[in-house]
Protein backbone atom coordinates (compact mmCIF):
# COMPACT_ATOMS: atom_id res chain seq x y z
CA UNK A 1 0.00 0.00 0.00
CA UNK A 2 1.33 3.50 -0.52
CA UNK A 3 0.29 6.84 1.36
CA UNK A 4 -2.63 8.44 -0.28
CA UNK A 5 -2.51 11.47 1.37
CA UNK A 6 0.01 12.66 3.10
CA UNK A 7 0.43 15.49 5.36
CA UNK A 8 3.88 16.39 6.96
CA UNK A 9 4.70 18.94 9.90
CA UNK A 10 1.39 20.99 8.65
CA UNK A 11 0.49 24.14 10.32
CA UNK A 12 -2.72 26.41 10.04
CA UNK A 13 -2.53 29.71 11.02
CA UNK A 14 -5.35 31.91 11.25
CA UNK A 15 -5.12 35.67 12.25
CA UNK A 16 -2.85 34.61 14.90
CA UNK A 17 -3.89 31.58 16.30
CA UNK A 18 -2.87 28.41 15.30
CA UNK A 19 -5.71 26.02 14.37
CA UNK A 20 -3.47 22.71 12.93
CA UNK A 21 -0.10 22.24 14.72
CA UNK A 22 2.36 20.22 13.28
CA UNK A 23 0.32 17.59 12.14
CA UNK A 24 1.68 14.49 10.19
CA UNK A 25 -0.47 11.86 9.01
CA UNK A 26 -0.38 9.09 6.01
CA UNK A 27 -3.69 7.47 4.70
CA UNK A 28 -3.01 4.90 2.54
CA UNK A 29 -4.74 3.91 -0.69
CA UNK A 30 -8.09 1.58 -0.49
CA UNK A 31 -8.47 3.11 3.58
CA UNK A 32 -11.35 4.55 5.26
CA UNK A 33 -9.61 6.83 7.57
CA UNK A 34 -11.66 9.08 9.94
CA UNK A 35 -10.78 12.60 11.56
CA UNK A 36 -12.81 12.52 15.46
CA UNK A 37 -12.54 15.65 16.86
CA UNK A 38 -14.83 17.83 19.16
CA UNK A 39 -15.60 21.29 17.43
CA UNK A 40 -13.05 23.72 16.39
CA UNK A 41 -10.36 20.81 16.64
CA UNK A 42 -8.89 21.76 13.16
CA UNK A 43 -11.09 18.94 11.23
CA UNK A 44 -12.70 20.97 8.11
CA UNK A 45 -9.05 22.55 8.10
CA UNK A 46 -7.45 20.00 7.45
CA UNK A 47 -9.76 19.46 4.91
CA UNK A 48 -9.93 22.39 2.97
CA UNK A 49 -6.14 21.99 2.84
CA UNK A 50 -5.97 18.44 1.79
CA UNK A 51 -8.53 19.84 -1.09
CA UNK A 52 -6.89 22.58 -2.00
CA UNK A 53 -9.05 25.28 -0.29
CA UNK A 54 -6.67 26.84 2.01
CA UNK A 55 -3.19 26.83 1.63
CA UNK A 56 -1.05 24.89 4.70
CA UNK A 57 1.07 27.84 6.58
CA UNK A 58 3.83 25.74 6.72
CA UNK A 59 4.36 21.74 6.19
CA UNK A 60 3.83 19.81 3.04
CA UNK A 61 0.53 18.21 1.95
CA UNK A 62 0.82 15.85 -1.09
CA UNK A 63 -2.19 14.23 -2.19
CA UNK A 64 -2.29 11.12 -4.56
CA UNK A 65 1.57 12.00 -5.54
CA UNK A 66 0.66 16.03 -6.03
CA UNK A 67 1.59 18.87 -3.72
CA UNK A 68 -1.60 21.17 -3.16
CA UNK A 69 0.57 24.00 -2.86
CA UNK A 70 2.10 23.86 -6.25
CA UNK A 71 -0.25 21.23 -8.52
CA UNK A 72 -3.64 22.02 -7.32
CA UNK A 73 -5.25 21.62 -10.81
CA UNK A 74 -3.42 17.70 -10.79
CA UNK A 75 -5.05 17.50 -6.80
CA UNK A 76 -8.25 18.66 -7.63
CA UNK A 77 -8.40 15.92 -10.91
CA UNK A 78 -7.54 12.91 -8.40
CA UNK A 79 -10.36 13.41 -5.33
CA UNK A 80 -14.22 14.23 -4.84
CA UNK A 81 -14.87 16.43 -2.34
CA UNK A 82 -18.18 16.75 0.10
CA UNK A 83 -18.02 19.85 2.08
CA UNK A 84 -20.43 20.23 5.55
CA UNK A 85 -22.39 22.85 4.11
CA UNK A 86 -24.84 21.80 1.02
CA UNK A 87 -23.61 23.51 -1.69
CA UNK A 88 -25.81 22.01 -4.41
CA UNK A 89 -27.47 24.62 -6.43
CA UNK A 90 -31.62 24.47 -5.03
CA UNK A 91 -32.86 25.88 -7.98
CA UNK A 92 -31.14 23.27 -10.38
CA UNK A 93 -32.47 19.57 -10.70
CA UNK A 94 -30.38 17.16 -9.68
CA UNK A 95 -29.55 16.06 -13.34
CA UNK A 96 -28.63 19.87 -14.06
CA UNK A 97 -26.39 19.65 -10.78
CA UNK A 98 -24.46 16.68 -12.02
CA UNK A 99 -24.55 17.82 -15.49
CA UNK A 100 -22.64 21.43 -14.42
CA UNK A 101 -20.00 19.50 -12.30
CA UNK A 102 -19.52 17.24 -15.11
CA UNK A 103 -18.90 20.24 -17.76
CA UNK A 104 -16.81 21.81 -14.96
CA UNK A 105 -14.71 18.74 -15.16
CA UNK A 106 -14.84 18.41 -18.84
CA UNK A 107 -15.90 15.11 -19.39
CA UNK A 108 -17.21 14.34 -22.62
CA UNK A 109 -20.75 14.58 -22.98
CA UNK A 110 -21.75 10.72 -24.04
CA UNK A 111 -19.24 9.57 -20.68
CA UNK A 112 -20.40 12.95 -18.86
CA UNK A 113 -24.40 11.17 -18.99
CA UNK A 114 -23.90 7.91 -18.69
CA UNK A 115 -21.79 8.44 -15.33
CA UNK A 116 -24.52 10.78 -14.23
CA UNK A 117 -26.79 7.60 -14.48
CA UNK A 118 -24.81 5.12 -12.78
CA UNK A 119 -24.02 7.63 -9.74
CA UNK A 120 -27.51 8.60 -9.41
CA UNK A 121 -28.47 5.43 -9.85
CA UNK A 122 -25.75 4.32 -6.66
CA UNK A 123 -27.04 6.74 -4.62
CA UNK A 124 -30.55 5.97 -5.73
CA UNK A 125 -31.58 9.39 -6.82
CA UNK A 126 -31.93 7.82 -10.52
CA UNK A 127 -36.28 8.78 -9.78
CA UNK A 128 -35.59 12.53 -8.82
CA UNK A 129 -33.10 13.37 -11.60
CA UNK A 130 -35.75 16.57 -12.87
CA UNK A 131 -36.66 17.50 -9.51
CA UNK A 132 -35.51 20.74 -8.05
CA UNK A 133 -32.33 20.25 -5.60
CA UNK A 134 -34.66 22.10 -3.22
CA UNK A 135 -37.58 20.03 -3.00
CA UNK A 136 -35.51 16.98 -1.72
CA UNK A 137 -35.01 16.16 2.04
CA UNK A 138 -31.30 16.90 3.37
CA UNK A 139 -30.36 13.02 3.50
CA UNK A 140 -30.99 13.44 -0.28
CA UNK A 141 -29.13 16.29 -0.75
CA UNK A 142 -26.10 14.57 0.99
CA UNK A 143 -26.50 11.88 -1.67
CA UNK A 144 -26.71 14.35 -4.39
CA UNK A 145 -23.72 15.83 -3.13
CA UNK A 146 -21.32 12.18 -2.81
CA UNK A 147 -22.78 11.33 -6.36
CA UNK A 148 -21.55 14.76 -8.15
CA UNK A 149 -18.47 14.28 -5.99
CA UNK A 150 -17.66 10.99 -8.32
CA UNK A 151 -18.18 12.22 -11.28
CA UNK A 152 -15.12 12.71 -12.78
CA UNK A 153 -13.73 9.10 -11.53
CA UNK A 154 -11.70 10.92 -8.36
CA UNK A 155 -9.10 8.02 -6.25
CA UNK A 156 -9.61 9.93 -3.00
CA UNK A 157 -13.02 10.92 -1.40
CA UNK A 158 -12.82 13.80 1.41
CA UNK A 159 -16.05 13.55 3.36
CA UNK A 160 -16.66 16.58 5.89
CA UNK A 161 -19.31 15.38 8.78
CA UNK A 162 -20.99 14.08 5.95
CA UNK A 163 -23.99 12.55 8.05
CA UNK A 164 -24.17 15.39 10.36
CA UNK A 165 -27.97 16.26 11.07
CA UNK A 166 -29.19 13.20 9.83
CA UNK A 167 -31.78 11.06 11.49
CA UNK A 168 -30.42 7.50 12.03
CA UNK A 169 -31.77 5.77 9.60
CA UNK A 170 -30.57 8.48 6.94
CA UNK A 171 -27.28 8.38 8.72
CA UNK A 172 -27.71 4.54 8.27
CA UNK A 173 -28.10 4.80 4.54
CA UNK A 174 -25.21 7.01 3.83
CA UNK A 175 -22.74 4.49 5.90
CA UNK A 176 -23.62 1.51 3.62
CA UNK A 177 -22.92 4.21 0.43
CA UNK A 178 -19.27 4.82 1.73
CA UNK A 179 -18.36 1.57 2.68
CA UNK A 180 -19.66 0.57 -1.29
CA UNK A 181 -17.46 2.88 -2.09
CA UNK A 182 -14.74 1.91 -0.48
CA UNK A 183 -15.41 -1.57 -1.51
CA UNK A 184 -14.63 -0.64 -4.73
CA UNK A 185 -11.53 0.40 -3.94
CA UNK A 186 -11.97 4.06 -3.01
CA UNK A 187 -9.84 5.73 -0.30
CA UNK A 188 -11.94 7.81 1.96
CA UNK A 189 -11.04 10.65 4.77
CA UNK A 190 -14.06 11.89 6.59
CA UNK A 191 -14.19 14.03 9.94
CA UNK A 192 -16.52 13.15 12.09
CA UNK A 193 -17.73 13.78 15.62
CA UNK A 194 -20.19 10.56 15.80
CA UNK A 195 -18.35 8.00 17.84
CA UNK A 196 -20.59 5.13 16.40
CA UNK A 197 -19.81 6.48 12.08
CA UNK A 198 -15.82 6.23 12.98
CA UNK A 199 -16.39 2.59 15.03
CA UNK A 200 -18.95 1.13 11.65
CA UNK A 201 -16.82 3.18 9.25
CA UNK A 202 -12.86 3.93 9.46
CA UNK A 203 -10.14 1.10 9.54
CA UNK A 204 -7.84 3.75 10.98
CA UNK A 205 -8.69 7.00 13.31
CA UNK A 206 -6.82 10.13 13.82
CA UNK A 207 -7.98 11.94 17.19
CA UNK A 208 -7.59 15.64 16.73
CA UNK A 209 -7.71 18.34 20.04
CA UNK A 210 -6.95 22.21 19.30
CA UNK A 211 -5.44 21.48 16.48
CA UNK A 212 -3.00 18.44 17.65
CA UNK A 213 -2.97 14.92 16.28
CA UNK A 214 -3.33 13.55 20.00
CA UNK A 215 -4.12 9.77 18.99
CA UNK A 216 -3.79 7.78 15.82
CA UNK A 217 -4.00 4.08 14.88
CA UNK A 218 -6.81 1.37 14.92
CA UNK A 219 -9.58 1.45 17.09
CA UNK A 220 -7.91 -2.12 18.61
CA UNK A 221 -5.11 -0.35 18.98
CA UNK A 222 -6.50 2.37 20.91
CA UNK A 223 -8.39 -0.14 23.31
CA UNK A 224 -4.87 -2.18 23.81
CA UNK A 225 -2.86 0.96 24.61
CA UNK A 226 -5.23 2.73 26.91
CA UNK A 227 -7.29 -0.37 28.48
CA UNK A 228 -9.73 -3.02 27.12
CA UNK A 229 -11.76 -3.14 30.65
CA UNK A 230 -13.26 -0.29 32.37
CA UNK A 231 -14.12 -0.09 36.01
CA UNK A 232 -17.09 2.93 36.38
CA UNK A 233 -17.56 3.80 39.82
CA UNK A 234 -20.64 5.88 40.69
CA UNK A 235 -20.19 9.09 42.71
CA UNK A 236 -22.97 10.99 43.50
CA UNK A 237 -24.46 12.23 39.81
CA UNK A 238 -21.40 11.41 37.70
CA UNK A 239 -19.28 8.12 36.84
CA UNK A 240 -15.75 7.52 37.69
CA UNK A 241 -13.64 5.48 35.12
CA UNK A 242 -10.73 3.04 35.73
CA UNK A 243 -8.96 1.36 32.97
CA UNK A 244 -7.43 -1.66 33.00
CA UNK A 245 -5.84 -4.43 30.35
CA UNK A 246 -8.63 -6.57 29.99
CA UNK A 247 -12.02 -6.34 30.82
CA UNK A 248 -10.87 -10.00 33.31
CA UNK A 249 -8.51 -7.87 35.10
CA UNK A 250 -11.29 -4.93 35.50
CA UNK A 251 -13.37 -7.86 36.89
CA UNK A 252 -11.13 -9.12 39.49
CA UNK A 253 -10.75 -5.48 40.23
CA UNK A 254 -14.50 -5.12 41.44
CA UNK A 255 -14.15 -8.93 43.04
CA UNK A 256 -12.32 -7.39 45.26
CA UNK A 257 -13.60 -4.68 46.44
CA UNK A 258 -15.24 -4.99 49.74
CA UNK A 259 -18.16 -2.88 48.99
CA UNK A 260 -19.40 -3.29 45.11
CA UNK A 261 -22.07 -0.71 45.49
CA UNK A 262 -22.39 1.89 42.36
CA UNK A 263 -19.78 -0.19 40.77
CA UNK A 264 -19.66 -2.53 37.16
CA UNK A 265 -17.47 -3.36 34.34
CA UNK A 266 -17.28 -3.26 30.89
CA UNK A 267 -15.29 -3.41 27.55
CA UNK A 268 -13.52 0.24 26.96
CA UNK A 269 -14.86 1.76 23.61
CA UNK A 270 -13.70 4.53 21.51
CA UNK A 271 -15.23 7.29 23.65
CA UNK A 272 -13.76 6.68 26.70
CA UNK A 273 -10.82 6.88 25.21
CA UNK A 274 -11.64 9.98 23.73
CA UNK A 275 -12.82 11.39 26.90
CA UNK A 276 -9.16 10.08 29.11
CA UNK A 277 -7.18 11.87 26.31
CA UNK A 278 -9.07 15.12 26.12
CA UNK A 279 -10.45 15.77 29.47
CA UNK A 280 -13.90 16.36 27.54
CA UNK A 281 -16.88 14.80 25.86
CA UNK A 282 -17.19 14.64 21.88
CA UNK A 283 -20.24 17.13 21.76
N1 LIG B 1 -11.43 31.07 7.62
C1 LIG B 1 -11.17 31.11 8.91
N2 LIG B 1 -10.74 32.24 9.51
C2 LIG B 1 -10.44 32.29 10.83
N3 LIG B 1 -10.57 31.24 11.66
C3 LIG B 1 -11.01 30.09 11.15
C4 LIG B 1 -11.33 29.95 9.76
N4 LIG B 1 -11.72 28.67 9.53
C5 LIG B 1 -11.67 28.05 10.72
N5 LIG B 1 -11.24 28.88 11.69
C6 LIG B 1 -11.03 28.53 13.11
O1 LIG B 1 -10.16 27.42 13.15
C7 LIG B 1 -10.54 26.54 14.21
C8 LIG B 1 -10.71 25.16 13.65
O2 LIG B 1 -11.88 25.14 12.84
P1 LIG B 1 -12.36 23.88 12.00
O3 LIG B 1 -13.59 24.27 11.27
O4 LIG B 1 -11.22 23.34 11.23
O5 LIG B 1 -12.69 22.85 13.17
P2 LIG B 1 -13.53 21.51 13.10
O6 LIG B 1 -12.77 20.51 13.90
O7 LIG B 1 -13.84 21.16 11.70
O8 LIG B 1 -14.84 21.91 13.86
P3 LIG B 1 -16.38 21.57 13.49
O9 LIG B 1 -16.59 20.18 13.97
O10 LIG B 1 -17.11 22.58 14.31
O11 LIG B 1 -16.52 21.76 12.03
C9 LIG B 1 -11.76 27.12 14.85
O12 LIG B 1 -11.40 27.81 16.01
C10 LIG B 1 -12.29 28.08 13.80
O13 LIG B 1 -12.97 29.15 14.39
Amino acid sequence: MSAAVCLQNVHKVYNGVSVVNDLSLNIEAGEVFGLLGPNGAGKSTTIRMATTLTRPSDGHVVVAGYDVNRQQLDVRRQIGVVLQQTSVDGDLTVWENMELHGRMHHIPAAQRRAAIDTWLEYVELGDRRNDKVKTLSGGMKRRLQIARALLHNPKILFLDEPTVGLDPQTRRRLWEIIRGLNQQGMTMLLTTHYMEEVEYLCDRIGILDQGKLIELGTLDEFRHRHGEGIVMTQRGDRWDYQFFPTLDAANTHLDQQPDKTGMMTRPSNLEDIFVELTGRNLD
